[in-house]
């Protein structure tokens, strides 16, 4: 049978009030809610028990990256949040990436290795002096993070064909950077639609501001999982 693909709706909101007025309004529970830095260092386990008393699956968006032992002591704090997913650095090397994968060992948590930000284009590359291309550089993380145990690995909608070609091992491919229409001034430079990221091999999608922003975000939810589905 084939597995469903889901949306996971990025809550980049700045006060929890926003937050909960939001997910107050929202119909359809069988959507993944992020939270990343703006309300988890200000509202702490606030907004998680909120989103996880809602019913929502719960994705942590941290993006660890430290020394393994700092890391460690990360993801087992996090295991208190009831989490369903957390993101890591796949760029914090290989000892931190297995400190990650002993401290979530025998829990549910699904642990998400982060390749290169969908808002990186190849002048980063210069940046941090790879002599890898996006896609070489973004396939060679993914396969030592899955080796090592990561469940899933966020990538642009540009590199998942591959990456999810290459890898034999099953898991799951998380896609952020994702457009339904042009946005001005956009900070996401490898961005996609949602039907276009799912066809590439993204199982789960990550929409924020086409979502948080629009006039009616049911509607755009509703739409979106159609496209997906
Ligand atoms: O490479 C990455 C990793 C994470 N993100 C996060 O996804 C959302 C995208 O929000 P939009 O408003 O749809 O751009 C945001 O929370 C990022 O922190 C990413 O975009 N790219």
């Amino acid at each position: 049978m084939k597995k469903k693909k889901r949306l996971a709706v990025a809550l980049d909101f700045t006060t929890i009030e926003e937050a909960e007025k939001f997910l107050y309004n929202i119909e359809d529970k069988d959507i993944i809610i992020k939270i990343g830095y703006s309300l988890f260092i200000k509202y702490g386990t606030d907004i998680t028990d909120f989103v996880k008393n809602r019913g929502f699956d719960l994705f942590l968006d941290l993006k660890l990256h430290d020394i393994p032992n700092t890391v460690y002591n990360g993801v087992k704090a996090a295991l208190y949040t009831g989490a369903d997913y957390l993101t890591i650095h796949t760029l914090g090397g290989i000892k931190m990436l297995e400190k990650a994968v002993e401290a979530k060992k025998d829990s549910d948590l699904k642990l998400l290795g982060v390749t290169i930000l969908t808002s990186h284009d190849e002048k980063y590359l210069d940046y941090i002096g790879s002599k890898y291309s996006i896609k070489e550089l973004a396939l060679k993380l993914s396969k030592n993070a899955v080796n090592i145990g990561i469940d899933g690995i966020v990538c642009s909608a540009e590199e998942v064909k591959q990456i999810k070609e290459d890898i034999k091992k099953e898991f799951i491919a998380v896609v952020p950077g994702i457009r339904t229409e042009k946005i001005e001034g956009d900070d996401q430079k490898r961005v996609l639609t949602p039907e276009e990221a799912i066809n590439l091999g993204a199982d789960i999608i990550v929409v924020g501001r086409p979502i948080i922003k629009a006039k009616d975000p049911n509607k755009k939810i509703k739409e979106i999982k159609e496209r997906i589905n």
